[in-house]
């Protein structure tokens, strides 16, 4: 089967002024069209770095990254991106914002077809009213859909997202992974997302990677049936306390603060 990110036998050092960084050291890793693959791993592991090999920012000294049937060699217009910092220009309206990489990507959307598209998505995470105001107007739960919807406004291959709830309050953050899958529903994307909450990974992944201490490798596996309309009850049942427990275990495994006998994954 062909999957849309395939990424095999990446390993990668960074240059710094002591030496090499050696910080991939065989990562694997396969997405299918429409999965959420979400990644966790110890502080520093390489998971950034990940995602800028997936965008083409950067190549790998070995190995291969895949996206559509077609080998990452330079960045990739068709990826759309999500930091925990929203970044997004105060001299634009929200409107403009979420338009912008219209502007960017060849062939994109223009004129009044680009305005009706980013109006859409920002009804579609609640942001409809908010279409004129600046972004120092918003709350960061509230910038945080605008760069969603600006993530996702041209139809991107593949969305990244880079710990972009890190930085909200329990609740906004519970409210915006409800907003992730209704998106989903309505404007079905790929996705990898990078976190630290593992948590938010059971409840938006389909896949959970966990990635060994630097230099990453995939240490594990999680594939997690999902429903179509997920609740947040869902990460208060025995299944969720198993998945969060062998989760927890392997971060240990990948810190060196326990040794390799993780439980085996359930589906
Ligand atoms: N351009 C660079 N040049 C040199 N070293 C780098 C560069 N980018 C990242 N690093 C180093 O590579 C390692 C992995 O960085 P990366 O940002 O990919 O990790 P991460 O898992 O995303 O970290 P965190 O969980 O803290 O966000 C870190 O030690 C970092 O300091």
């Amino acid at each position: 089967m062909t999957h849309l990110i395939d990424i095999k036998g990446v390993r990668h050092a960074y240059d710094t002024a002591s030496g090499p960084l050696p910080v991939l050291d065989g990562l694997e890793l396969s997405v299918d069209e429409g999965g959420f693959c979400a990644v966790v791993g110890p502080s520093g592991c390489g998971k950034s770095t990940l995602t800028r090999l997936v965008a083409g920012l950067m190549r790998p000294d070995h190995g291969e990254v895949w996206l559509h049937g077609q080998q990452v060699k330079s960045p990739r217009a068709t990826v759309g991106m999500a930091f925990q910092n929203p970044v997004l220009l105060e001299w634009r309206t929200i409107l403009k914002n979420v338009m912008l990489p219209l502007e960017i990507v060849p062939g994109g959307l223009r004129g009044k077809a680009a305005e009706e598209r980013a109006r859409y998505l920002l009804a579609l995470v609640g942001l409809d009213g908010f279409e004129e105001k600046r972004p120092s107007e918003l709350s960061g739960g509230m910038r945080q859909r605008a760069s969603l919807c600006r993530a996702l406004v041209h139809k991107p291959d593949v969305l990244i997202l880079d710990e972009p709830f890190g930085a909200l309050d329990a609740f906004t953050r519970e409210d915006l992974w409800q907003t992730m899958h209704e998106v989903k529903a309505q404007e079905p994307f790929t996705a990898i997302l990078i976190t630290h909450d593992l948590r938010e990974a059971i409840f938006l992944g389909d896949q959970v990677v966990v990635l060994s201490g630097r230099p990453a490798r995939t240490q594990h596996v999680m594939t997690i049936a999902r429903q179509t309309a997920p609740s947040l009850d869902d990460l208060y049942t025995p299944e969720a306390a198993e998945r969060l427990n062998i989760l927890r275990h392997e971060i240990e495994i990948a810190q060196g603060r326990a040794p390799q006998t993780a439980p085996e994954a359930t589906a």
